[in-house]
């Protein structure tokens, strides 16, 4: 059995991520981690009791007490990055879906790793169609090298843009490289900054911020007129847990960083 620790356990995807492993017969919930509450083998998934301590010395208490095998993080862009220092300084291995981090940050937690003998998994999305929506964009890029994105995410997320979309725009800025393809150039003058949306590269990201979404994400291709349009939609959490628990079930075996669902399918 291995034995797993939640961080955001009481967050929207923490929460999720906490029945999923206690509904697993491979994986034992050993406790969950929130800035409110600490806890240990929470019998009621709602009952975490409170240390009265602060977050990050509760996270590194529970590592101390509780010295689980794997820790699963969902928490907040602006913390993640020492959360995970925190756990491979401890020896554990860490399973990242908290978005945020840059590649520079990634590439000083992959040597953090391999310094501490142990492994980290990042995905800034672990549902399969997201993953395959950012496949089938990297293999249109080459043959449609004009590219938008618009991402629509409920209006409690606190970053943007999305995760996703960052690393959608990558992959098909690095595909559109890689086949010597190029976007036409944007002659739009904006009267209205902002208008163009954000750019990740040269790519237009667009984030929509409204109650009522969950997680939404359009790549829009434009070509000699047509169009192609690649959607994904996550309607529910639940979306993301075969992915979560099948990084908990492999990180271990998978030495240093590794980025991306991808190289788990
Ligand atoms: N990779 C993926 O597939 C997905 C990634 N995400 C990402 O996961 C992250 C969490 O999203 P979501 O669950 O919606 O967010 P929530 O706001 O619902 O949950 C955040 C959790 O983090 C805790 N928290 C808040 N501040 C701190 C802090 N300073 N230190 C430690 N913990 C803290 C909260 O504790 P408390 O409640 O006690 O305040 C809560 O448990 C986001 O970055 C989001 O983009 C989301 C969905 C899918
Ligand atoms: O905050 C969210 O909800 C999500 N965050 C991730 C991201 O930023 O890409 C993944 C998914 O879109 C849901």
């Amino acid at each position: 059995m291995l034995r797993v620790l939640v961080n955001g356990a009481d967050g929207r995807m923490g929460s999720q991520v906490v029945k999923a492993v206690y509904e697993d017969k491979e994986l034992e919930f050993v406790g969950g981690v929130s800035v409110t509450s600490i806890g240990e083998d929470c019998g009621e998934l709602a009952g975490i009791g409170t240390l009265g301590i602060p977050v990050r010395e509760g996270l590194a208490k529970s590592l101390e007490d509780i010295k689980p095998d794997v820790v699963v993080d969902f928490t907040i862009p602006k913390v993640i990055f020492d959360n995970a220092k925190i756990v491979m300084e401890h020896g554990i291995h860490m399973v990242v879906g908290t978005t945020g981090l840059t590649a520079s940050q990634r590439t000083e937690l992959g040597k953090i790793a391999d310094e501490h003998k142990t492994n980290i998994f990042i995905a800034p999305n672990f549902s399969i169609g997201a993953v395959l929506m950012m496949k089938v964009s990297e293999i249109i890029a080459p043959y449609m090298p004009d590219a938008e994105i618009i991402e629509l995410h409920h209006n409690n997320k606190l970053d943007a843009p999305s995760g996703t979309a960052i690393l959608t725009a990558e992959k098909i800025n690095d595909a559109r490289k890689a086949a010597h393809a190029e976007a036409a150039p944007d002659k739009t003058h904006e009267s209205l900054e902002g208008a163009r949306g954000a750019k990740v590269d040269d790519i237009p990201v667009h984030s929509v911020r409204l109650q009522g979404y969950v997680a939404h994400q359009q790549v829009l291709f434009g070509g000699y007129g047509e169009l192609l349009t690649i959607r994904h939609d996550s309607l529910d959490r639940k979306s993301f847990m075969p992915g979560v628990i099948l990084a908990v079930k492999k990180v271990g075996s998978h030495p240093g960083l590794t980025f991306g669902l991808e190289n788990f399918l």
